[in-house]
């Protein structure tokens, strides 16, 4: 099997009894299909949902919280209950296991982004799996993913996976949900996930213990996608069910094609995470060298600053009014208003005698192709 790196998602409606409880038999025969994957020495890492329908219970509630505080609660008293009975099911198979409750801001924050791939990895070396949550307790208006599709996204991108699965309640994405829409035909295998697919796609339409639907996923597909991993979404039954999805013989939508190719973990940063703290409008000549040549962004193709910002900060590069990439800036914004439209040799004997780069080539992420 060629697949060494696989991020396994596993949904609330996948580790639910009828009632929403968590359901101990399906998150023993998840494992079991885990353990079979990695006896075969691949590396996985768990993305798993649950916590809220692991806590409602004992916290008291007769039927899953709707409340955001009801949630954060149980997910509060569930993520351990989680954790415990994985730590349970992977013991049999001599697997150690550990946890990661991750928010959106731990992706912001280049240090955190960084230290999140060092913890994985170091894990992965010493052949633990590492077993990953929303922090559900603290992670509510704009620190949150929402539900465990972005995140996993986010995760088989820094650890350059090979494989995304997304696994759920229904074996793939069809052209309409087909709770409602009987009809509805199933997509065996997409290239890309276009936004008019994406688009196409209700939000509302979830499982009743799931959260983003299959919306979520398709989105979480073109991130995964567009970071170099294929995706596979759908179901599964007994332990070789992972072994199956690999091998092409899956139970759902297999996403991607042989472009999809892996992108470096400090540009993944710049592109799907930083923060933007300004502008820089470029002409024409900059314009071909970055999009046709590959070049860094010299000073002499700048036109103009737009906002304030501070070097080592991210910025929009901008030709006639589209963003066409992203980039981590050598010089603050007062410096290259000063550089701006001179010469590399010119502007290092104002500025500095080592930077002849406004923006350096292993720090600059096209956006847009084909402008
Ligand atoms: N076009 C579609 N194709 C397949 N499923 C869809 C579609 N639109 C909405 N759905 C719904 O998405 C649900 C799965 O999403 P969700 O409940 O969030 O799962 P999970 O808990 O596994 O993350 C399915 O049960 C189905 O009702
Ligand atoms: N983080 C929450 C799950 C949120 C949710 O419902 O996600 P999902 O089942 O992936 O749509 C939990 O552990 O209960």
């Amino acid at each position: 099997m060629a697949n060494k790196r696989v991020v396994v998602k596993i949904g609330s409606s996948s580790l639910t009894k009828k009632d929403g409880s968590l359901s101990i038999d399906k998150l023993q025969e998840h494992t079991e299909a885990i353990a079979k994957l990695m006896q075969q020495g691949i590396e996985v890492i768990l993305i798993s949902s649950g916590a809220v329908s692991a806590g409602f219970h004992d916290l008291g509630y007769s039927s899953r919280p709707v409340t955001v505080a009801g949630k954060q609660a149980a997910a509060a008293v569930g993520q351990g209950l989680l954790i415990e009975a994985y730590a349970d099911a992977f013991k049999k198979y001599g697997i150690v296991s550990s946890q990661l409750l991750l928010t959106r801001d731990v992706f912001v924050n280049k240090q955190q982004f960084h230290n999140v791939f060092q913890v994985i990895s170091e894990l992965l070396r010493r052949s633990v799996i590492p077993i990953i949550n929303e922090n559900d307790a603290v992670a509510i208006d704009e620190l949150t993913f929402g539900d465990n599709d972005m995140l996993s996204a986010l995760v088989s991108g820094l650890v350059n996976a090979d494989y995304l699965i997304l696994l759920t309640d229904i074996n793939g994405l069809y052209s309409a949900n087909p709770n409602q829409y009987p009809d509805a035909i199933r997509y065996n295998q997409l290239d890309h996930v276009s936004d008019e697919l994406i688009d196409q796609t209700s939000q509302n339409s979830s499982s009743k213990v799931g959260t983003g639907g299959m919306k979520s996923k398709l989105l979480a597909a073109q991130t995964a996608l567009s970071l170099g991993v294929h995706a596979f979404v759908g179901v599964g039954k007994g332990s070789n069910k992972f072994v199956d999805i690999l091998a092409g013989n899956g139970d759902g939508t297999y996403i991607g094609n042989y472009h999809t190719h892996h992108v470096r973990k400090h540009k993944q940063w710049i592109a799907f995470h930083s923060n933007v703290s300004g502008q820089l409008i470029i002409d024409d000549g900059a314009k071909e060298a970055l999009l046709k040549k590959g070049r860094s962004l010299l000073p002499a193709g700048v036109l103009k600053v737009k906002d304030t910002f501070a070097e080592n900060d991210v910025v929009e590069i901008v030709y006639h009014n589209d963003v066409i990439a992203k980039g981590q800036v050598n010089y603050n914004s007062e410096e290259i208003q000063q550089i701006k439209g001179l010469s590399s040799a010119q502007a290092m004997n104002i500025i500095d005698q080592t930077k002849a780069e406004v923006i350096h080539r292993n720090n600059l992420v096209l956006t847009l192709q084909g402008v």
